[in-house]
């Protein structure tokens, strides 16, 4: 059985970080961008990660953030990967010696895979939906069939993603692993332990399905 990754994002409290850790998420993200609302300080981060069992990826997000910010969180916070959603340059990704994820806000399939190619040393691609203005955590889904299928290995698919949909999106996409904020929130910021739950059984019952 091939077994979709599961990576929550928006952790701003220990209790979130645990209890998905727990109910079986495999990454965790942390969102270092000031204007979100699950923005989190990296004193905030460096607790949550220190409560947060070793097999767990730890993910940092970034904005377009400057190269001396990112070392900041990488020098002050046990992060295991990088993640940028912002314009930022295959070479800057890799300056960090840390591997990363780019995410890409889905247009149109020409820019898609045109970012693809030029982030091919990217250990994963994050598909988000696109809203003008939004970077990310937008809550809405976007068109799946712009997904270029043969890139499946690589592809962690985001935006909008909830129980009522998991199992849609992983029969259509069958991606890498799937990311969800909004969807397991009871408001922003703030993890629903039940959410969570259901979400990590969704995915495995969508699992059992290939
Ligand atoms: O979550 C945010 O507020 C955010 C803000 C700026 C850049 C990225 C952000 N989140 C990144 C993620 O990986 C989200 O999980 C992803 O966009 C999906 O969010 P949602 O549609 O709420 O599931």
């Amino acid at each position: 059985m091939i077994r979709t990754r599961v990576k929550i994002c928006g952790i701003t409290r220990v209790v979130d970080g645990v209890t998905a850790a727990e109910v079986g998420a495999d990454a965790l993200g942390f969102v270092f961008f000031e204007k979100s609302p699950r923005y989190v300080s990296i004193e905030c981060a460096a607790e949550i990660c220190r409560n947060i069992p070793p097999f767990v990826t730890k993910v940092g997000l970034f904005v377009d953030a400057s190269e001396e910010m990112v070392r900041d969180v990488i020098e002050n916070v046990n992060i295991d990967l990088l993640q940028f959603h912002g314009d930022e340059s295959p070479e800057f990704c890799q300056k960090f010696n840390l591997p990363y994820i780019k995410a890409i806000r889905a247009k149109c399939k020409e820019s898609i895979l045109e970012a693809m190619q030029a982030h091919s040393n990217a250990l994963g691609m994050l598909i988000d939906s696109y809203v003008p203005g939004v970077p990310g955590g937008t809550g809405s889904t976007f068109d799946w069939q712009l997904v270029p299928s043969e890139y499946r290995s690589k592809i962690i698919l985001a935006g909008g993603l909830n129980c009522a949909n998991i199992v849609d999106a992983i029969k259509t996409i069958r991606p890498y692993a799937v990311d969800i904020s909004g969807g397991v929130e009871s408001s922003k910021g703030i993890k629903d332990r039940e959410k969570i739950y259901q979400f990590m059984k969704e995915v495995a019952s969508a699992d059992k399905i290939y």
